[in-house]
């Protein structure tokens, strides 16, 4: 079987490096050795895991991309950069006809969507790709269409500690506000709270000090109007390799939807799980 070409954008960001060896370690798959970068990136060049990668900034990505599309039939892009390039990168991955995984959280996630379905490509889009956090939201998403208001009178509370770079509120988090919305509690995203100090993230809320600089802590607490009733829901992710699986297996899932001839569709994590 022939390998499925993948580009990973964002060198050298956090995600996009954690990504490289996973990929290099799938036969699966087969690496480009370049990635779009931003714009204020120092460097041309970027090792890692022995491989040179090519480092592409944004004004330069439409020159360079025609070449790497004529070598590589079937590419498929991942696209972990930052949410101020989320729209723009999706804009340039649909006018190329490349399929994208984007993990890149924040921008407009409407014109996001919109532009793929105007598009004759395909994506999967998702602000979280760990697999068993995906699955945790279908179990949200099941329960928000089968029990509509079984929450409601019920106040929340949504409490998300992030390495202190992180450029935006959590996207795993807003898109858990659109759940517990529909299980009955008003609730909007600017509610979330949000821990970005380092120190506060060791002391307060224990997060082991080798993983300040790379960790994703949520919790969910619900309590009932007179207090008698709580629960509570939390997901503490340490470290970056748990993104991994699950974005490759977006990957195979959207180059066997692109071989299928779906166009213009959005997909999320949850349809690559069933999947
Ligand atoms: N879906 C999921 O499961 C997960 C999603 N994420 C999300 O992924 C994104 C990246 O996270 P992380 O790696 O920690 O962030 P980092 O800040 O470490 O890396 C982002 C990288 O993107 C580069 N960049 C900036 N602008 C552009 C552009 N226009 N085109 C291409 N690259 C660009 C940055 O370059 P420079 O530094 O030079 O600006 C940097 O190298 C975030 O939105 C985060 O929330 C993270 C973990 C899991
Ligand atoms: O920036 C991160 O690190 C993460 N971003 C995603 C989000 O915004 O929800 C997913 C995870 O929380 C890690």
């Amino acid at each position: 079987m022939s390998k499925i070409p993948v580009m990973v954008n964002g060198l050298p960001g956090n995600v996009a490096s954690t990504l490289i060896p996973h990929i290099l370690a799938d036969e699966k798959f087969s690496l480009i050795p370049a990635s779009l970068t931003g714009p204020d990136t120092l460097n041309d060049q970027l090792q890692c895991c022995n491989m040179n990668f090519s480092l592409i900034r944004p004004a330069d990505r439409d020159a360079w991309i025609s070449d790497v599309l004529l070598n590589n039939s079937g590419l498929i892009a991942i696209d972990y950069t930052h949410p101020s390039a989320v729209n723009a990168n999706a804009t340039f991955y649909a006018r190329h006809g490349i399929p994208f995984v984007m993990g890149t959280t924040g921008g407009d996630r409407d014109a996001l969507s919109e532009s793929i379905v105007q598009s004759a490509t395909c994506a999967v889009i998702a602000p979280n790709m760990a697999k068993q956090i995906v699955g945790f939201q279908a179990m949200m998403a099941h329960a928000a269409e089968n029990f509509p208001d079984l929450f409601k009178g019920y106040s929340l509370r949504i409490e998300e500690s992030h390495q202190s770079g992180k450029a935006d509120t959590s996207g795993t988090a807003k898109a858990m506000v659109g759940y517990f919305n529909r299980l009955g509690i008003p609730f909007g995203v600017d509610a979330i709270e949000m821990e970005r100090n380092p120190e506060r993230q060791e002391s307060v809320w224990g997060i082991p000090s080798e993983h300040i600089a790379g960790h994703a802590w949520h919790t969910y607490t619900l309590k009932s109007e007179d207090g008698s009733v709580c629960f509570r829901f939390t997901h503490n992710i340490n470290g970056r390799d748990v993104y991994a699986q699950g974005t490759l297996d977006a990957v195979s899932f959207l180059s066997q939807k692109i071989t299928q001839g779906c166009r213009g569709q959005v997909f999320s994590m949850i349809d690559v799980l069933k999947g």
